[in-house]
């Protein structure tokens, strides 16, 4: 099997009549300011488990989209397929890692509104205007708005108390030199009186975080402000986001800077993580440059000090080989990165059976040049069923952090994923 894709750009007239805030109704998607890509139906999917899981997923695509297309109409141009993935943050999780591949992907950029649609090699697609009818016939129905869905939360896999305690306990790992920073995370189970409305609560993620990159990858819903990786051609880029202060208990928002930069904790810990970055992406690129200073990034919940790093590629690297290499930076895992993902895996895991999954891995696209973007899957969760949705957020621990205020930390990380829950029609 072999898909290959065309595209055409949508004209005032069809831009008009997309639905209006059409994520809702994505399949998949990686988007921020209305920008970015929406997946819709899916031609295929695949999974991939284990450390070979980026490798296995870049050989099967390569595999999959080796084949050229047909002769295509003259409303159409050729196009490289899509598909969008979510990786586990540790191999040796048991949740598997997704590829899909959508049939429609809506492309929104500055060259305007474009639609890619993906086929078997040995089909031949109808034209422009065809496809466009088709497009908007299939967009899904959504379910009916409930009044209000009383969210609340049932159980956890981590509790805040066990998670005060493996931080306590990750504090005096540090003491012992094992390593040098650790991130730890909880979960939290929530349930609704009414089902869920999805399509409403990707509206309101995608609205409310503007700077942050709105995705859905199957069941794993979220908007993340940390960019992991993105390619176009021979330029990567990413943004590093590590040291947090809560807008609810930031006193004056001129000072914030200085809470952030001045602080030896906050600049130790996002140093580790920018630091995990470029070590691992040095090998790949030329014309590696950090902002010289991080800056305060603003958003709704926290505040964040940030690094955008950019680099030149020495070849046309997947993206998939450079997410193997950076995933899971010291923003999510720690540093040196494998005595602490082993102590990740100890604390959550094996003790209080806390498997991350796709939690703090990657998720994004790619196309079949291996160009695309992936974000690091923060601030989201994971949809259960139509009444359960499961939420994770975690923070940072260096010699010093105190348990009651990494928890509070991972309260607000996961505000805007528990108020965009609520919303049940928009
Ligand atoms: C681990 C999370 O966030 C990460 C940890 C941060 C920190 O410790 O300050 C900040 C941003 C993210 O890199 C999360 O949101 O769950």
């Amino acid at each position: 099997m072999s898909f290959t894709a065309a595209a055409f750009q949508l004209s005032e007239a069809q831009v008009a009549q997309l639905p209006t805030e059409i994520i809702g109704k994505a399949t998949c998607a990686f988007s921020r300011h209305r920008m970015g890509k929406l997946g819709f139906g899916q031609r295929f999917r695949f999974t991939t488990r284990g450390p070979e899981r980026f490798t296995a997923a870049r050989d099967r695509w390569t595999e999959l989209t080796a084949e050229a297309g047909p002769e295509l109409p003259a409303s159409l141009t050729a196009a490289a397929p899509i598909c969008f993935a979510a990786f586990t943050f540790d191999a040796r999780s048991a949740v598997d890692s997704i590829v899909t591949v959508p049939k429609f992907v809506l492309d929104r950029s500055t060259d305007g509104v474009w639609l890619r649609y993906t086929y078997e090699s040995t089909a031949t697609p109808p034209s422009a205007e065809t496809l466009f009818t088709t497009f908007l016939e299939e967009l899904p129905q959504e379910p009916p708005a409930a009044e209000h869905n009383g969210l609340k939360t049932v159980s956890a896999q981590l509790s805040e108390a066990a998670f005060e305690r493996s931080v306590a306990k990750a504090v005096q790992m540090l003491a012992q030199q094992d390593f040098e920073k650790i991130v730890l995370a909880r979960d939290e189970l929530l349930t609704g009186a009414a089902p869920f409305h999805i399509p409403a609560t990707i509206r309101a993620l995608a609205s409310d975080n503007p700077t942050a990159w709105t995705y859905k990858v199957e069941n794993l819903i979220g908007s993340t402000p940390e960019l992991l990786i993105a390619r176009q051609a021979n330029a990567a880029k990413a943004r590093v986001l590590a040291g947090t202060v809560d807008r609810n208990v930031a006193v004056n928002e001129d000072l914030i800077a200085e809470q952030l930069s001045d602080h030896p904790k906050q600049i130790f810990e996002h140093q580790a993580a920018v630091d995990s970055l470029v070590d691992k992406l040095a090998p790949f690129a030329t014309q590696l440059r950090t902002s010289d200073q991080p800056f305060v990034l603003s958003l709704p919940n926290v505040y964040h000090l940030a690094t955008d790093v950019s680099a030149e590629l020495t070849s046309e690297t997947s993206i998939l080989d450079l997410v193997a290499e950076i995933n899971p930076t010291a923003a999510v895992g720690g540093t040196p990165r494998q005595p602490a993902m082993d102590a990740i895996w100890q604390l959550e895991a094996e003790t209080h059976g806390m498997d991350r999954g796709l939690y703090a891995g990657a998720v994004g696209w790619l196309d079949a040049h291996g160009q695309g973007e992936f974000g690091i899957a923060l601030r989201g969760s994971l949809i259960e069923d139509a009444y359960h949705v499961r939420v994770y957020a975690g923070g940072g621990i260096v010699d010093g952090s105190d348990p009651a205020a990494e928890l509070a930390e991972t309260h607000a990380k996961m505000r805007p994923m528990k108020k965009a829950l609520r919303v049940q029609a928009l």
